[in-house]
Protein backbone atom coordinates (compact mmCIF):
# COMPACT_ATOMS: atom_id res chain seq x y z
CA UNK A 1 0.00 0.00 0.00
CA UNK A 2 1.59 3.31 -0.52
CA UNK A 3 2.07 6.11 1.76
CA UNK A 4 0.71 9.78 1.47
CA UNK A 5 2.88 12.88 1.48
CA UNK A 6 2.23 15.83 3.09
CA UNK A 7 3.58 18.94 4.37
CA UNK A 8 2.84 19.33 8.18
CA UNK A 9 2.54 22.82 10.25
CA UNK A 10 3.95 22.19 13.46
CA UNK A 11 4.81 25.62 14.62
CA UNK A 12 4.74 25.65 18.57
CA UNK A 13 3.34 21.46 18.62
CA UNK A 14 4.84 19.63 21.22
CA UNK A 15 6.54 16.92 19.62
CA UNK A 16 8.38 14.19 22.47
CA UNK A 17 11.67 12.62 20.95
CA UNK A 18 11.91 9.01 23.20
CA UNK A 19 16.33 8.87 22.15
CA UNK A 20 19.24 10.84 21.99
CA UNK A 21 21.30 9.68 20.11
CA UNK A 22 22.62 10.21 16.00
CA UNK A 23 18.84 9.20 14.86
CA UNK A 24 17.30 11.14 17.73
CA UNK A 25 19.75 14.30 17.41
CA UNK A 26 18.54 14.28 13.52
CA UNK A 27 14.85 14.26 14.33
CA UNK A 28 15.04 16.57 16.37
CA UNK A 29 17.04 19.16 14.71
CA UNK A 30 14.28 18.88 12.03
CA UNK A 31 11.41 19.03 14.14
CA UNK A 32 13.67 22.70 15.61
CA UNK A 33 13.56 23.79 12.00
CA UNK A 34 9.98 23.46 11.46
CA UNK A 35 9.11 25.44 14.93
CA UNK A 36 8.49 22.35 17.09
CA UNK A 37 8.05 23.02 20.93
CA UNK A 38 10.63 19.10 21.29
CA UNK A 39 10.50 17.49 24.22
CA UNK A 40 13.45 14.63 24.45
CA UNK A 41 13.47 11.63 27.15
CA UNK A 42 16.31 10.03 27.18
CA UNK A 43 19.36 9.30 29.97
CA UNK A 44 21.99 10.11 27.78
CA UNK A 45 22.15 12.64 24.62
CA UNK A 46 24.80 13.45 22.17
CA UNK A 47 27.08 16.72 22.83
CA UNK A 48 24.65 18.94 20.25
CA UNK A 49 21.51 17.78 21.81
CA UNK A 50 23.01 18.54 25.32
CA UNK A 51 23.65 22.02 24.21
CA UNK A 52 20.50 22.65 22.90
CA UNK A 53 18.72 21.61 25.80
CA UNK A 54 21.32 24.30 27.97
CA UNK A 55 20.31 26.89 25.02
CA UNK A 56 16.46 26.03 26.08
CA UNK A 57 15.86 25.20 22.96
CA UNK A 58 14.20 21.89 23.67
CA UNK A 59 13.21 20.39 27.13
CA UNK A 60 15.43 17.14 28.20
CA UNK A 61 13.62 15.26 30.96
CA UNK A 62 16.80 13.06 31.62
CA UNK A 63 15.47 9.78 32.72
CA UNK A 64 14.27 6.70 30.73
CA UNK A 65 10.77 6.67 29.02
CA UNK A 66 7.89 6.27 30.68
CA UNK A 67 4.19 5.56 29.31
CA UNK A 68 2.16 8.70 30.34
CA UNK A 69 5.13 10.66 28.24
CA UNK A 70 3.12 10.79 25.05
CA UNK A 71 0.46 12.45 26.76
CA UNK A 72 -0.94 15.46 24.29
CA UNK A 73 2.09 14.99 22.05
CA UNK A 74 1.13 15.86 18.24
CA UNK A 75 4.03 13.75 16.80
CA UNK A 76 6.12 11.08 19.11
CA UNK A 77 9.52 9.71 17.50
CA UNK A 78 10.67 6.32 19.16
CA UNK A 79 14.27 6.49 18.27
CA UNK A 80 16.18 4.31 21.00
CA UNK A 81 18.57 1.76 20.55
CA UNK A 82 16.52 -0.19 22.53
CA UNK A 83 14.06 -2.56 20.34
CA UNK A 84 11.58 -3.96 22.97
CA UNK A 85 11.13 0.31 24.54
CA UNK A 86 10.46 1.35 20.63
CA UNK A 87 8.01 -1.33 20.57
CA UNK A 88 6.10 -0.07 23.67
CA UNK A 89 6.31 3.08 22.28
CA UNK A 90 4.92 2.71 19.37
CA UNK A 91 2.00 0.65 21.33
CA UNK A 92 1.13 3.28 23.51
CA UNK A 93 1.17 5.66 20.86
CA UNK A 94 -1.45 3.08 18.63
CA UNK A 95 -3.45 2.99 21.47
CA UNK A 96 -3.91 6.56 21.89
CA UNK A 97 -3.78 7.52 18.96
CA UNK A 98 -0.82 9.35 18.07
CA UNK A 99 1.64 9.47 15.22
CA UNK A 100 4.57 7.92 16.06
CA UNK A 101 7.43 7.29 13.94
CA UNK A 102 9.71 4.05 15.11
CA UNK A 103 13.12 4.38 14.20
CA UNK A 104 14.33 0.39 13.93
CA UNK A 105 10.82 -1.17 12.56
CA UNK A 106 8.75 0.91 9.47
CA UNK A 107 5.79 -1.80 9.99
CA UNK A 108 5.16 -0.32 13.33
CA UNK A 109 5.68 3.68 11.80
CA UNK A 110 2.28 5.73 11.47
CA UNK A 111 4.20 8.24 9.61
CA UNK A 112 7.85 7.97 8.21
CA UNK A 113 10.33 10.84 7.90
CA UNK A 114 11.49 11.57 4.43
CA UNK A 115 14.77 13.01 3.06
CA UNK A 116 14.10 16.50 2.31
CA UNK A 117 16.02 19.12 -0.18
CA UNK A 118 15.24 22.27 0.88
CA UNK A 119 15.20 25.75 -1.02
CA UNK A 120 13.80 28.29 1.27
CA UNK A 121 10.23 27.26 1.11
CA UNK A 122 10.94 25.09 -1.67
CA UNK A 123 11.28 21.34 -0.32
CA UNK A 124 11.51 18.39 -2.32
CA UNK A 125 10.65 14.95 -0.18
CA UNK A 126 11.59 11.80 -0.93
CA UNK A 127 10.65 8.86 0.51
CA UNK A 128 11.30 5.19 -0.68
CA UNK A 129 8.42 3.91 1.73
CA UNK A 130 11.49 2.58 4.19
CA UNK A 131 13.13 0.01 1.20
CA UNK A 132 15.50 2.16 1.01
CA UNK A 133 16.94 5.16 3.40
CA UNK A 134 20.23 4.80 1.31
CA UNK A 135 18.73 5.47 -1.67
CA UNK A 136 16.50 8.33 -0.94
CA UNK A 137 19.74 10.37 0.38
CA UNK A 138 21.39 9.43 -2.55
CA UNK A 139 18.75 11.05 -4.46
CA UNK A 140 18.79 14.00 -1.83
CA UNK A 141 22.20 14.66 -3.14
CA UNK A 142 21.92 14.34 -6.70
CA UNK A 143 18.45 17.14 -6.84
CA UNK A 144 20.36 19.39 -4.47
CA UNK A 145 23.53 19.56 -7.09
CA UNK A 146 20.84 20.12 -9.64
CA UNK A 147 18.28 22.63 -7.72
CA UNK A 148 20.36 25.26 -6.78
CA UNK A 149 20.11 27.84 -3.48
CA UNK A 150 18.36 30.06 -5.92
CA UNK A 151 15.04 28.38 -5.95
CA UNK A 152 14.40 29.95 -2.72
CA UNK A 153 14.20 33.52 -3.38
CA UNK A 154 12.59 32.22 -7.13
CA UNK A 155 9.85 30.57 -4.84
CA UNK A 156 9.33 34.20 -2.82
CA UNK A 157 8.92 35.98 -5.96
CA UNK A 158 6.29 33.65 -7.49
CA UNK A 159 4.63 33.64 -3.76
CA UNK A 160 4.31 37.19 -4.11
CA UNK A 161 3.11 37.28 -7.88
CA UNK A 162 0.12 35.32 -7.14
CA UNK A 163 -1.99 37.96 -4.92
CA UNK A 164 -1.33 40.60 -7.22
CA UNK A 165 -2.65 38.47 -10.29
CA UNK A 166 -5.52 37.98 -8.62
CA UNK A 167 -6.01 41.32 -7.57
CA UNK A 168 -5.45 42.16 -11.59
CA UNK A 169 -7.53 39.36 -12.54
CA UNK A 170 -10.09 38.79 -9.94
CA UNK A 171 -12.71 36.91 -12.08
CA UNK A 172 -10.75 35.41 -14.42
CA UNK A 173 -9.03 32.02 -12.68
CA UNK A 174 -8.50 30.58 -15.99
CA UNK A 175 -6.35 33.39 -17.43
CA UNK A 176 -4.75 33.65 -14.08
CA UNK A 177 -3.72 29.61 -13.98
CA UNK A 178 -2.24 29.97 -18.13
CA UNK A 179 -0.07 33.10 -16.91
CA UNK A 180 1.09 31.44 -13.56
CA UNK A 181 2.41 28.31 -15.45
CA UNK A 182 4.12 30.17 -18.60
CA UNK A 183 5.84 32.55 -15.09
CA UNK A 184 7.14 29.59 -13.12
CA UNK A 185 9.03 28.08 -16.59
CA UNK A 186 10.61 31.21 -17.72
CA UNK A 187 14.07 30.83 -17.93
CA UNK A 188 14.61 34.61 -18.37
CA UNK A 189 12.49 35.74 -15.10
CA UNK A 190 14.61 33.10 -12.95
CA UNK A 191 17.78 34.32 -13.83
CA UNK A 192 16.64 37.92 -12.53
CA UNK A 193 15.71 36.81 -9.56
CA UNK A 194 19.04 34.76 -9.16
CA UNK A 195 20.79 37.64 -9.77
CA UNK A 196 19.03 39.95 -6.93
CA UNK A 197 17.12 41.73 -9.73
CA UNK A 198 13.47 41.47 -8.36
CA UNK A 199 13.05 45.00 -10.03
CA UNK A 200 13.94 44.24 -13.58
CA UNK A 201 12.02 41.00 -13.19
CA UNK A 202 8.55 42.50 -12.35
CA UNK A 203 9.11 44.46 -15.20
CA UNK A 204 9.36 41.95 -17.42
CA UNK A 205 6.05 40.48 -15.96
CA UNK A 206 4.26 43.63 -16.35
CA UNK A 207 5.01 43.17 -20.16
CA UNK A 208 3.84 39.52 -20.17
CA UNK A 209 0.14 40.82 -18.50
CA UNK A 210 -0.35 43.02 -21.97
CA UNK A 211 0.68 39.86 -23.85
CA UNK A 212 -2.23 37.83 -25.17
CA UNK A 213 -3.15 34.59 -23.51
CA UNK A 214 -2.26 31.59 -25.12
C1 LIG B 1 11.51 3.81 7.94
C2 LIG B 1 12.40 4.99 8.33
C3 LIG B 1 11.85 5.46 9.66
C4 LIG B 1 12.21 6.91 9.98
O1 LIG B 1 13.24 7.12 10.59
O2 LIG B 1 11.39 7.78 9.61
C5 LIG B 1 13.85 4.61 8.44
C6 LIG B 1 14.30 3.41 8.98
C7 LIG B 1 15.62 2.92 9.00
N1 LIG B 1 16.73 3.60 8.54
C8 LIG B 1 17.82 2.79 8.61
C9 LIG B 1 19.12 3.07 8.13
C10 LIG B 1 19.54 4.27 7.52
N2 LIG B 1 18.84 5.46 7.53
C11 LIG B 1 19.54 6.40 6.85
C12 LIG B 1 19.14 7.75 6.65
C13 LIG B 1 17.87 8.27 6.78
N3 LIG B 1 16.75 7.56 7.14
C14 LIG B 1 15.64 8.30 6.95
C15 LIG B 1 14.33 7.84 7.10
C16 LIG B 1 13.89 6.57 7.44
N4 LIG B 1 14.65 5.59 7.97
C17 LIG B 1 12.46 6.13 7.31
C18 LIG B 1 12.19 5.64 5.90
C19 LIG B 1 12.43 6.69 4.86
C20 LIG B 1 12.18 6.19 3.47
O3 LIG B 1 12.79 5.24 3.02
O4 LIG B 1 11.27 6.74 2.84
C21 LIG B 1 15.97 9.66 6.38
C22 LIG B 1 15.52 9.65 4.92
C23 LIG B 1 15.27 10.83 7.04
C24 LIG B 1 15.68 11.10 8.48
O5 LIG B 1 15.90 10.20 9.28
O6 LIG B 1 15.75 12.31 8.79
C25 LIG B 1 17.53 9.70 6.53
C26 LIG B 1 18.30 10.32 5.35
C27 LIG B 1 18.38 11.80 5.55
C28 LIG B 1 19.26 12.43 4.53
O7 LIG B 1 20.49 12.36 4.66
O8 LIG B 1 18.71 13.06 3.60
C29 LIG B 1 20.73 5.81 6.34
C30 LIG B 1 21.73 6.49 5.44
C31 LIG B 1 22.89 7.07 6.16
O9 LIG B 1 22.88 7.21 7.38
O10 LIG B 1 23.85 7.38 5.45
C32 LIG B 1 20.75 4.48 6.79
C33 LIG B 1 21.82 3.40 6.50
C34 LIG B 1 21.65 2.86 5.09
C35 LIG B 1 20.37 2.07 4.86
O11 LIG B 1 20.04 1.19 5.69
O12 LIG B 1 19.72 2.33 3.83
C36 LIG B 1 17.43 1.56 9.23
C37 LIG B 1 18.33 0.37 9.46
C38 LIG B 1 19.11 0.53 10.80
C39 LIG B 1 19.98 -0.68 11.03
O13 LIG B 1 20.44 -1.32 10.08
O14 LIG B 1 20.15 -0.98 12.23
C40 LIG B 1 16.07 1.67 9.50
C41 LIG B 1 15.17 0.63 10.15
C42 LIG B 1 14.78 -0.45 9.20
O15 LIG B 1 14.84 -0.30 7.99
O16 LIG B 1 14.40 -1.50 9.72
N1 LIG C 1 15.48 5.64 11.15
C1 LIG C 1 16.71 5.91 10.84
O1 LIG C 1 16.98 6.84 10.10
C2 LIG C 1 17.80 5.04 11.38
C3 LIG C 1 17.49 4.18 12.38
N2 LIG C 1 18.46 3.45 13.01
C4 LIG C 1 17.99 2.67 14.17
O2 LIG C 1 17.76 3.65 15.22
C5 LIG C 1 18.22 3.18 16.48
C6 LIG C 1 18.92 4.31 17.23
O3 LIG C 1 20.13 4.62 16.58
P1 LIG C 1 21.19 5.65 17.18
O4 LIG C 1 20.57 6.97 17.45
O5 LIG C 1 22.38 5.61 16.29
O6 LIG C 1 21.54 4.94 18.60
P2 LIG C 1 22.38 5.51 19.81
O7 LIG C 1 22.94 4.32 20.54
O8 LIG C 1 23.32 6.57 19.33
O9 LIG C 1 21.30 6.23 20.75
C7 LIG C 1 20.34 5.57 21.48
C8 LIG C 1 19.75 6.55 22.48
O10 LIG C 1 18.61 5.96 23.11
C9 LIG C 1 18.63 6.31 24.49
N3 LIG C 1 17.86 5.33 25.26
C10 LIG C 1 18.15 4.02 25.51
N4 LIG C 1 17.19 3.47 26.30
C11 LIG C 1 16.28 4.45 26.54
C12 LIG C 1 15.06 4.50 27.30
N5 LIG C 1 14.62 3.43 27.96
N6 LIG C 1 14.36 5.65 27.33
C13 LIG C 1 14.82 6.74 26.66
N7 LIG C 1 15.97 6.77 25.93
C14 LIG C 1 16.68 5.61 25.88
C15 LIG C 1 20.11 6.30 24.85
O11 LIG C 1 20.36 7.06 26.02
C16 LIG C 1 20.71 6.95 23.59
O12 LIG C 1 20.72 8.36 23.72
C17 LIG C 1 19.16 2.01 16.15
O13 LIG C 1 18.77 0.94 17.01
C18 LIG C 1 18.94 1.65 14.70
O14 LIG C 1 18.28 0.41 14.60
C19 LIG C 1 19.77 3.56 12.64
C20 LIG C 1 20.14 4.40 11.60
C21 LIG C 1 19.18 5.20 10.90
Amino acid sequence: MGFYSMAVELTDRPCLVVGGGQVGERKVLNLLEAGARVTLVSPEVTRVLADLALARQLVWWRREYQPGDITGMTLVFAVTDDAGLNARVAADCHQAGIWVNVADAPEKCTFMVPSVVRRGDLQIAISTAGKSPALARQLRKQLEAEIGPEYGPWVDFLGELRPFLKKVWPHDQKRREELLRRLAGDEILFRLVARGKEDLAKERVKQCLSLPSV
